[in-house]
């Protein structure tokens, strides 16, 4: 279990994390999300001890971080992947490692089993590529057999296989009751591994809840439909005030502001013949989106970004 506090971190003028409160719980994974510069690092690397809070406080099973007898077996981070000396192999770092948390080097041999990294553990770091630098970050993470785990956007640099391992690794460590907290910028995934997500905004928490609940929350009447007539289909709808209709590219309709079934009497009153009539679920994605649109630090207005072609 993580729990904070009014948790504060400041800058000199910049309030990086803004005294949050939160309580992560064991036995599942739970998704820190949030714009960037939205202060996921700097409250992980508090949890750790890596920062020390301008106020407020945050403890790991009960307690700070560094209070703690044998750290390593309490919480395991990643943070930063490329903090390693590039001139050392992965198996030297993690046995340096160990030796220095007294923990036996057989437990080297099995964390670099179980990240794949067998095979390279003799070879340099420096020629890692960043895929294998983030498995060693987890090799380190995991090497003290750790209750509480904090992953600093793990699937970063990662190729779909290696990003299908970490959900799957994560998973199982929720599943063998250990307290999991990752941060993400991939929405698709998150969607796919988190249980649980906070979402920071400019420091503050905007959502703290059980994934389906925030989907859920997002949720809007959305249609996709399909007609032979699909430009007298979207006539008639748009004579009913609320309701949007966007054109795709592929001649499918997007109805917003009405459920399917006022759409489906509506074609079928009107003697118009329906292909398709989906509705559109939210995603985490949507939510996320709704939920931080006032808090992006650094936005881009697309419609400058992407000027028309002349
Ligand atoms: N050492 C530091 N000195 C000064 N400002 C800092 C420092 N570390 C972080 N900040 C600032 O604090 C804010 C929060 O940064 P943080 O890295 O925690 O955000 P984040 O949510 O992890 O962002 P990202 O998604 O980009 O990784 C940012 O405005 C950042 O510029």
């Amino acid at each position: 279990m993580i729990e904070a506090t009014g948790l504060t971190k400041r800058y000199g003028a910049k309030t990086a994390v803004d005294g949050i409160s939160f309580s992560i719980q064991p036995g599942q994974v739970t998704g820190f999300l949030g714009p960037n510069g939205a202060g996921k690092s700097t409250s992980m690397r508090m949890m750790v001890g890596l920062d020390r809070p301008t106020s407020g406080t945050v403890t790991i099973m009960g307690k700070p971080y560094a209070e703690h007898d044998a750290p390593l077996a309490v919480a395991g981070a990643l943070l930063d992947a490329k903090g390693v000396h590039p001139g050392r192999s992965a198996r030297s770092h993690l046995r340096a490692l160990a030796a220095t948390h007294g923990i036996p080097e057989r437990r080297v041999d099995e964390v670099l089993e179980m990240t794949g990294l067998s095979a390279v553990g003799m070879k340099r770091v420096g020629g890692f590529s960043l895929g294998m630098g983030q498995r060693l970050g987890i090799a380190a993470a995991l090497l003290g057999d750790p209750k509480v785990l904090i992953l600093d956007e793990p699937v970063n640099g990662l190729d779909p296989d290696g990003v299908l391992w970490v959900r799957q690794l994560v998973r199982y460590l929720a599943s063998e009751g250990r307290t999991v907290l990752l941060s993400s910028h991939l929405m698709g995934e998150m969607a796919q591994t988190a249980d649980h997500v906070i979402v920071l905004g400019r420091g503050r928490i905007v959502a703290d809840a059980p994934i389906d609940r925030l989907i859920a929350s997002a949720q809007t009447d959305r249609v996709s439909v399909r007609a032979p007539e699909a430009a007298r289909l979207a006539e008639l709808l748009l004579r009913v005030p609320e309701v949007r209709v966007e054109h795709g590219a592929d001649g499918s309709l997007t109805v917003e502001g009405v459920p399917a079934a006022v759409v489906g009497r509506a074609a079928f009153e009107s003697g118009v013949e329906l292909h398709e009539l989906t509705p559109v679920r939210s995603s985490l994605e949507d939510a996320y989106l709704a939920l931080t649109r006032d808090d992006v630090e650094y936005r881009t207005d697309a419609a400058h970004a992407f000027p028309p072609a002349a």
